[in-house]
């Protein structure tokens, strides 16, 4: 909807209306069809203000209207008919305008921000362009290089960037939509030829066609195979190089493939997931709507590791005290040299005074008594991580929060150690801490709503996307990588070489294959999992046959790497080799190939011809066939939980929606054939057993994902 007001005898104010951020559905679009021909036939008004309700001009076209049949009055005619009008249209931008909502201000002969808002393009972020005239006004506004740039990386830009780039006219602290009819006023009389984008020539730099390669170059081997961004660069060069029409054909086309292309529905598809793990629940009924947090102001981290450092920057930077404890004297002052470090790396790029003075460090576990709030950040032994919270428990306050960053124990054993077992959860980050967006909230079977509300908020205010989990081993991104892994290694031993099976993952769109992620955490990380669970056998004469355990087929190549001293790029070797240890440019190595032929000739396997697919399937479908059992023991509320967790935390291609949603994608029947295949072949690997959850949801016929959740239910009742 949009309202229109007379303000000041002579403008006309077309107000838009549609909770939350003003999104231009069919009835706003109508809205602004019908009000801007009130506008223009009454003589009385001189000019027009369009702004937006509630402190937000537009949030661009409505993404809940992409999936269904369009209607209403389309953006393109409707944007031409405000640039065409005949009395001067301004924008009051207050808030956003994005997407849709910046390409209606392009339409508007002036723009007037105020100095909060935040414009920007983000179409390329949902698989799709500035289709409404954006690709072809923007860069006749602002020049090529910068409209290269906000297109193809879909980023917000403030009002001082806005005003720099020559994006707006002008920036206000006081109150925008006064300011823009003041201005409209003034301006009522004056020519309008010259404030109509789309008859601009577009300047273009004299070495055009070299910058639109390096871009091309740039984005093509950024975009791990999404479509958008190519798009985006064609659709701005079109504007470059052809006159406006024509330049509006070619966006008409490109935007024509990409509406409804599979990675657009992915990408639409995860902007609501990214939404709806805020909406979290528990088995119990406890829900992010009913449960409120407790507020946070002082925290503390034990233990400064490279997982507790990242930790500490993350809650300084977000203005949080942090008391930082590390008991090695030597430990603690490189740790403090580090943070410093990050905190002044990271103050420089955001240009703000560097939270130093935010961090009390000390040696002493008695420091913590106060805090609010602990993150514990030892060493993953359960052991050790068992006595400091035992040490937790008798220091701290009893109502602090007790939060162990492990990334796979039983958050239970950990809650039975402190007096107040409801208020222990777990805090999954990911290396650097400071950095990855993700962070899953574990609860266990006597976590309270208040503590997993509290965690939760806490993720919110440092930045994170933070998903809430069950307890159980690796929770859900290391519970669904085992599969993944192991299916990696059997690929290995019956033929394939690490190359090639990073060469198809990083081809499907993982930002690094396997094998190359492996050498980069360190194969010793999983080795001494492996070993403390009896897995890895540190004297192959012990007695357990070598390619099996407790009945099921086990691989022990990392095992072995890791007895070598192979450790991956830490050590300059490991699947590849490294020119020296640390170095990042991974190199196949001849010597991994012998001894991979030395061990298949030593076990009696035949190597055979692994295709793509083979590669593909099995190692996505036994991860996808983990996803369905999370869902089923109840460990993730939804498909949503466990695609958001594997986009943020595992590098998944987000233009593929996450696994879950891929599934859904290649259907679900298919998905349980292959498996069933897959497994008829290796009946000694359970992982690739189609779970109950997936038949169930074949049998009802392959609902879409929305859908999933009420078979889901009926399932989880059952058991
Ligand atoms: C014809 C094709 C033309 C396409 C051109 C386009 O315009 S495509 C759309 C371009 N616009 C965007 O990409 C903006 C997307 N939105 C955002 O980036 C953010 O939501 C925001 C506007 C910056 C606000 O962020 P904030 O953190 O304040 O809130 P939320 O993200 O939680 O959003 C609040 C609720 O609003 C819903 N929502 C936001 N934008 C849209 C939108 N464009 N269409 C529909 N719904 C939108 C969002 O889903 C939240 O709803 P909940 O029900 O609360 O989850």
């Amino acid at each position: 909807m949009a309202q229109y007001t007379r303000v000041s005898g002579s403008v006309g104010l077309i107000t838009l209306q549609s909770p939350p951020v003003n999104a231009l559905s069919a009835a706003v679009r109508q809205g602004i069809v019908d009000l801007m021909q009130r506008a223009l036939s009454e003589p009385e008004v001189k000019s027009v203000v369009i702004c937006g309700q509630n402190g937000i001009f537009c949030g661009g076209a409505d993404i809940k209207e992409f999936g269904g049949q369009m209607s209403g009055p389309p953006l393109i005619p409707m944007i031409h008919a405000i640039e065409a009008a005949s009395k001067p249209v301004v924008a009051a931008i207050e808030g956003i305008a994005l997407g849709g909502g910046l390409e209606l201000a392009l339409g508007c002969h002036y723009r007037i921000a105020h100095s909060k808002a935040r414009v920007g393009l983000p179409e390329v972020t949902l698989g799709l362009l500035p289709g409404a005239g954006g690709s072809q006004r923007l860069p006749r506004l602002i020049g090529v290089p910068a409209a290269l740039d906000l297109i193809t990386t879909g980023r917000h830009v403030t009002a001082a960037e806005a005003l720099k780039f020559g994006l707006v006219d002008q920036i206000t602290d006081h109150n925008t939509v006064n300011v823009a009819v003041k201005f409209a006023q003034r301006v009522a009389d004056q020519p309008l030829d010259a404030r109509r984008i789309s008859t601009h020539p577009c300047l273009c730099p004299s070495d055009v066609a070299v910058l639109f390669e390096e871009v091309m170059q740039r984005v093509r081997r950024t975009a791990r195979g999404a479509i958008a961004p190519i798009a985006c660069v064609q659709a701005v060069r079109a504007a470059a190089t052809l006159p406006y029409n024509q330049g509006m054909e070619r966006e008409r086309e490109l935007m024509a493939t990409l509406f409804t292309s599979g990675q657009a529905r992915a990408l639409q598809y995860f902007f609501f997931a990214q939404r709806a793990v805020g909406r979290w629940s528990m088995p119990s009924g406890a829900r992010w709507d009913t449960s409120k947090p407790r507020p946070v102001h002082k925290a503390a981290v034990i233990g400064l590791g490279t997982m507790g450092r990242g930790i500490t920057v993350a809650l300084a930077q977000a203005g949080f005290s942090v008391v930082a404890v590390e008991t090695q004297e030597k430990q603690l002052m490189e740790a403090k040299q580090a943070i410093s470090g990050m905190l002044e790396r990271g103050a420089k790029r955001r240009g703000v005074a560097p939270a130093l003075d935010k961090i009390n460090y000390g040696r002493n576990i008695q420091s913590v008594a106060d805090v609010d709030l602990v993150i514990e950040a030892v060493f993953e032994d359960m052991a050790l991580k068992k006595k400091v919270f035992q040490q937790l428990s008798a220091v701290c306050k009893p109502s602090t929060f007790l939060c162990s960053n492990t990334s796979g124990l039983d958050i239970d054993q950990l809650a039975c150690q402190t007096r107040n077992p409801e208020l222990v959860v777990g805090m999954h980050f990911f290396a650097p801490a400071h950095v990855m967006k993700l962070l899953e909230v574990v609860y266990g079977p006597k976590s309270s709503p208040l503590a997993v509300a509290t965690a939760m908020q806490l993720g919110k205010k440092i930045g994170k996307v933070s998903v809430a989990v069950g307890n159980c081993r690796g929770f859900v991104g290391n519970r669904m990588l085992k599969p993944y892994l192991e299916q990696a290694l059997f690929l290995l031993e019956e033929g394939a070489t690490p190359e090639f099976v990073d060469q198809v993952l990083e081809e499907f769109g993982f930002a690094m294959g396997v094998f190359r992620m492996s050498d980069l955490s360190g194969l010793d990380v999983g080795w001494k999992v492996r070993l403390a669970d009896g897995l890895a056998m540190p004297d192959p004469t012990m007695g357990q046959p070598t390619r099996l355990r407790q009945g099921r087929r086990y691989s022990p190549l990392g095992d072995l790497l890791c007895e070598q001293g192979r450790f991956g790029q830490k050590t300059g070797r490991g699947w590849y080799q490294y020119d020296k240890p640390g170095s990042q440019v991974a190199k196949p190595d001849p010597w991994l190939h012998s001894f991979l032929d030395e061990y298949r000739a030593r076990h009696a396997l035949v190597a055979h011809r692994i295709d793509h697919q083979e590669v593909l399937e099995r190692c996505l479908y036994s991860m996808i066939n983990e996803g369905f059992r999370i869902l089923e023991d109840g460990i993730a509320a939804g498909p949503e939980d466990i695609d958001v967790i594997y986009v943020f935390g595992y590098s998944w291609p987000r233009h593929r929606g996450g696994p879950m949603f891929y599934a859904a994608t290649v259907g679900l029947n298919k998905v349980l054939e292959r498996l069933e295949h897959y497994y008829q072949a290796h009946p000694d690997v359970p992982s690739l057993q189609p779970c109950h959850l997936l038949r169930k949801l074949v049998a009802s016929g392959s609902p879409p994902i929305q859908k999933w959740r009420e078979v889901i239910k009926k399932v989880r009742s059952q058991l």
